[in-house]
């Protein structure tokens, strides 16, 4: 049994995470701001798992709460998931993405190297390659020009973490780039609540679905792709949680420095996530087609094989129940954990 601090883990992804390592017999505690998230969803994992979740509600970016939490607790293991991630506001407020998801994770291994913590498991995102030349991608292409600061950030802490094992090889760091995280725990307790209206594609289809929003706006169908509509890999939160819990496994060989790709290689279209989710909710989604987001790219999805090779990992949920435990979730909350 260990001790595994998660940063974040108040919000979508941390609390999927949190609830398999409750699960999984070992010690959490979690820190979060609850920026954006509530302690709601710890409540419900907890009653989920009949386990108790140490909270510390504080800021990544206070170094002060950090050093009481290290000498109050025996960490292992840090999953790191704090951070800001709508990509629109990461373009208005640079500043902030940068401060809060670049400076916040540098005070946060400051923290671990001080207190010989030096296991971390980092959130990352697909979109640090930028827009894809050669599909599927794989873990040693070049990272690209990521469109926006929000991805702009999660390679800044890419860099720092290689730089930081580089002057260090007693680290141990799995960096994770996710594809697109979509479902819910199939009780329909926990998933994601997203404030104001949501930029991504599952939550807007879900709030559709209940009546709150009026139509799916479909971002462009002049893409080169099977039906014109934007493609992407997207993964069953629950497939991406077992993922850290096997990262981890990983980093207890003391392997060094790992990046992996979390997605499931294939590849759905707007259009196709719209026909699957009518059919497992069994609700209409009007949509209208608009012009192309900007930043936005053809089509994003992953080369799974490393995951699979060296963490035994694969995901194992399909679009079916992604769209249907997303829909359980949605229709049991429609205010989210409101
Ligand atoms: N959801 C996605 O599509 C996606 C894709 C790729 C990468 N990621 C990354 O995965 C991580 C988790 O994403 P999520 O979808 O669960 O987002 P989320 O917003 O639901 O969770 C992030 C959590 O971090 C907390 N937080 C933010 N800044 C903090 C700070 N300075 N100190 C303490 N807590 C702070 C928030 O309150 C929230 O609970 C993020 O780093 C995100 O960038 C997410
Ligand atoms: C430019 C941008 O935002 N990029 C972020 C967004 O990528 P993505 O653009 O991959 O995710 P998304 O959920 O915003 O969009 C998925 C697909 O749906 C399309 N779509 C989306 C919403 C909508 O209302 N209508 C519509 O047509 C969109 O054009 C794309 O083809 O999310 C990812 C995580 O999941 C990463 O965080 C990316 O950095």
């Amino acid at each position: 049994m260990s001790t595994i601090l998660v940063t974040g883990g108040a919000g979508y992804i941390g609390s999927h995470t949190v609830l398999q390592l409750l699960e999984n017999g070992d010690q959490v505690v979690v820190l979060d701001n609850l920026c954006n998230s509530s302690f709601e969803s710890l409540k419900r994992v907890s009653e989920l798992t009949g386990k108790e979740v140490t909270f510390v509600e504080g800021d990544i970016q206070d170094s002060s709460t950090l050093d009481d939490l290290f000498s109050h607790h025996k960490i292992d293991s840090v999953i790191h998931f704090a951070g800001l991630k709508a990509v629109g506001e990461s373009v208005e407020k640079p500043l902030l993405y940068y401060r809060n998801n670049v400076y916040g994770t540098l005070v946060l291994c400051e923290a671990m190297a001080k207190h010989n913590v030096k296991n971390i498991v980092f959130s990352s995102s697909a979109t640090v390659y930028g827009d894809p030349t050669t599909l599927p991608l794989h873990e040693n292409l070049p990272t690209g020009q990521p469109t926006n600061p929000y991805g702009q950030s999660k390679l800044m802490v890419e860099l720092v973490l290689r730089d930081l094992y580089q002057s260090d090889n007693s680290w141990n760091i799995a960096i994770l780039r996710y594809f697109n995280p979509a479902g819910a725990h199939p009780s329909g307790r926990i998933g994601e609540d997203p404030n104001g209206i949501p930029n991504n594609l599952m939550p807007f289809i879900t709030q559709v679905a209940t009546g709150k929003r009026e139509a799916l706006s479909v971002f462009g169908d002049d893409y080169d792709t099977h039906d014109g509509t934007g493609v992407r890999d997207y993964i069953h939160v629950e497939d991406l949680a077992n993922g850290h819990l096997k990262a981890l496994e990983k980093l207890s060989e003391g392997v060094g420095l790992v990046t992996y790709n979390l997605g499931t290689g294939q590849g759905y279209s707007v259009l196709d996530m719209v026909r699957e989710f009518e059919k497992q909710s069994g609700q209409a989604i009007p949509y209208n087609i608009v012009p192309r987001r900007s930043g936005d790219i053809a089509a994003c999805y992953a080369d799974p094989k490393l995951a699979k090779e060296e963490l035994d990992w694969t995901a194992q949920k399909g679009l079916a129940e992604m769209c249907r435990d997303s829909w359980h979730w949605q229709s049991n909350n429609p205010n989210g954990f409101k």
